[in-house]
């Protein structure tokens, strides 16, 4: 579905320099601090910046030669964009239907728009937040996208909207095979849920690609006390950090030291604790 080799873009002190792929039916999520390249990354899929070095391709092809039609395959939300505020839902529909004459469902869209609520008279810009998250998210899923590019989806919405989109997005990917996503969130626990594999970037460098279930079932946090941390065995332990009890540290075979060290306290490592654990990292 998509390849990405040695793409590098360098804005200033930042380089972006990364390569991942993604296969068909397959959800990636992007997990970073603010700043750290995510955005740099769809807009190079997307080809809306010119790289400095490396290849995107998608379904195939350099983004570069994709024709009108390839490019009505990827669904796309951007926190940032959106459709003319000025609109109604009947505007979106008619610009829904002028842009992708051959996949718009337009009995399925109002469906849609009538689960989620979303008022049909009312100007955009006067949608509650989460009402226009979902816009943004309908008009992503409405064209038969073979791949959809999320970039924070979910970002400033509360729990019950969160999930509600999430919802979709697995109701859309349930309908049929072979299709694809590259989603970014700062809310990991939302990409848990979601993701067959998680990508952590920072300072536009990858620093672990993982199956989320593997991460999950295998990763784990060590807190060991700072007089028993010289005599740890460190074979599997990725990463460490100084903390008021001793130190934490991150391994990717957390029931090789519940067995080996049962008296020391082994934790769950959710995304949020190996991103941080793998970016601050203190030998
Ligand atoms: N057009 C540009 N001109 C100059 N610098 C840019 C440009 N676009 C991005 N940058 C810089 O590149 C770096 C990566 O930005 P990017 O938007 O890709 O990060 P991000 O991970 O998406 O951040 P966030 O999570 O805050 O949206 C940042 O330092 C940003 O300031």
């Amino acid at each position: 579905m998509l390849e990405i080799k040695n793409l590098k873009k360098r804005y200033g002190n930042f380089e972006l320099d990364c390569s991942f792929h993604i296969d068909n039916d397959q959800v990636i999520g992007l997990v970073g601090r603010n700043g750290v390249g995510k955005t740099t990354i769809f807009r190079s899929i997307l080809g809306l910046l010119r790289p400095d070095s490396g290849e995107v391709h998608l379904f195939g092809k350099p983004v570069s030669q994709l024709s009108a039609n390839d490019k009505g395959r990827i669904g796309v939300t951007f926190p940032n964009s959106f459709i003319s505020e000025g609109f109604t839902i009947t505007d979106v529909k008619k610009t829904l239907s002028a842009t992708y004459s051959a996949t718009f469902n337009i009995s399925e869209f109002e469906q849609k728009c009538e689960q989620q609520k979303l008022p049909v008279d009312k100007k955009v810009k006067h949608f509650s937040t989460g009402i226009q998250a979902k816009l943004k998210l309908l008009l992503a899923l409405s064209h038969e996208a073979d791949f959809l590019l999320l970039d924070q989806p979910t970002s400033g919405l509360d729990v019950i909207v969160r999930k509600e989109l999430l919802a979709m997005l697995q109701a859309y990917l349930g309908q049929k095979h072979n299709r694809s996503v590259l989603i970014s969130s700062h809310i990991s626990s939302d990409l848990e849920q979601i993701c067959d594999f998680i990508i952590l970037i920072d300072d536009g460098k990858i620093i672990l690609q993982e199956e989320t279930d593997h991460l999950l079932n295998n990763y784990g946090i060590l807190k060991v006390p700072a007089e028993e941390y010289p005599s740890l065995d460190k074979e599997f332990i990725l990463a460490t950090k100084k903390r008021k009890y001793g130190y934490a540290c991150l391994t990717n075979e957390r029931r090789y030291y519940q067995e080996n060290n049962p008296k020391l306290a082994v934790e769950k490592a959710s995304v949020d604790d190996v991103l941080e654990l793998l970016i601050k990292e203190e030998k």
